[in-house]
């Protein structure tokens, strides 16, 4: 399968002292679902940002599409790639939030007739229809970061990098935006990595990376990831809620498995009742 992004041996430092990112390899296989996890501070922003080239490695080869990523690349390889970042602040430059949408469409140079359909859509996908002509200015925290998510779901690159950007969302709206996701990634085979701290979302991907103070710790999938909970508590991380919750039925000899998702524990539940 042909890589999306491959990152070879990448390290980099903000300051003299102390590496941030030490010696990191990892590849991302094209029209994928990763999330990388890891406590506060051990690095996932730096790593995005070197990805997308707002930092430039210390050492190491970062490739998009099988391109090196370097200042001469960057630009057109930067039109294959959306970034969402997590705060949404830095993000707007649209004067209504329907403007903010179309600002990447018309710098793709979407036809008119087309724009519409895709603002309203993407929009309708963030549940921010209601907010089309409001200033950006003028939104909570986690509206900015619902309007800066459709601005990325709008134009649909072939990868999607989210940044901690459901990080300020309700629990339904992050749902919602985890469901979206999904449906992106499965309806058109959008690349999708994803750093979270959201669980929930962990559960849903295909492959995850834990990374521990700048390190690659673990990698795999998630069931693979979240059988260590004692390696991932050491690293402040947690497990699923539906994980724990069929670890418990489990030990009531209700379920002989472990489960991620709320929907498949529901599921097993319910062919228990109808195999009685
Ligand atoms: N501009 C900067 N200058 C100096 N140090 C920085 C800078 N940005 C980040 N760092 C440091 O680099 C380390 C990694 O930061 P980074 O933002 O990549 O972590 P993170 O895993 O994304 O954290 P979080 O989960 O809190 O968002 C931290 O120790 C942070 O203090």
């Amino acid at each position: 399968m042909e890589n999306a992004i491959e990152v070879s041996h990448l390290s980099f430092a903000y300051t003299e002292e102390a590496e941030t990112i030490k010696d990191v390899s990892f590849t991302i296989p094209k029209g994928s679902y990763t999330t990388i996890i890891g406590h506060n501070g051990s690095g996932k922003s730096t790593i995005a940002k070197l990805i997308i080239g707002l930092l430039g490695a210390k050492s190491g080869t970062i490739k998009i599409l099988d391109q090196v990523v370097s200042p001469e690349t960057i630009y057109e390889l930067r039109s294959h790639v959306g970034i969402v970042f997590q705060n949404p602040d830095n993000q707007f430059i649209g004067s209504t939030v329907a403007d903010d949408i179309a600002f990447g469409l018309e710098n793709h140079c979407v036809p008119q007739e087309q724009m519409q359909d895709l603002i309203d859509k993407s929009a309708a996908a963030v549940g921010m229809t209601d907010f089309l002509d409001a200033e950006p200015t003028h939104l909570s925290g986690g509206q900015k970061q619902r309007v800066a998510i459709a601005g990325i779901l709008a134009m649909a690159p072939e990868i999607i990098i989210f940044d901690e950007s459901t990080s300020m969302l309700d629990p339904q709206g992050k749902a919602s935006i985890n469901q979206e996701i999904n449906h992106l990634h499965q309806s058109r085979d959008i690349t999708i990595l994803s750093i979270t701290h959201d669980m929930e979302e962990v559960a849903q991907s295909e492959h995850v990376i834990v990374l521990n103070q700048g390190k690659i710790e673990m990698e795999g999938t998630p069931k693979e990831i979240f059988a260590h909970p004692d390696l991932l508590k050491n690293m402040q991380l947690d497990i699923p809620f539906a994980l724990k919750f069929s670890k418990y039925l489990q030990s009531k000899g209700i379920l002989h498995e472990d489960i991620l998702t709320l929907d498949k524990v529901v599921d097993a539940i319910c062919q228990l009742k109808s195999t009685d």
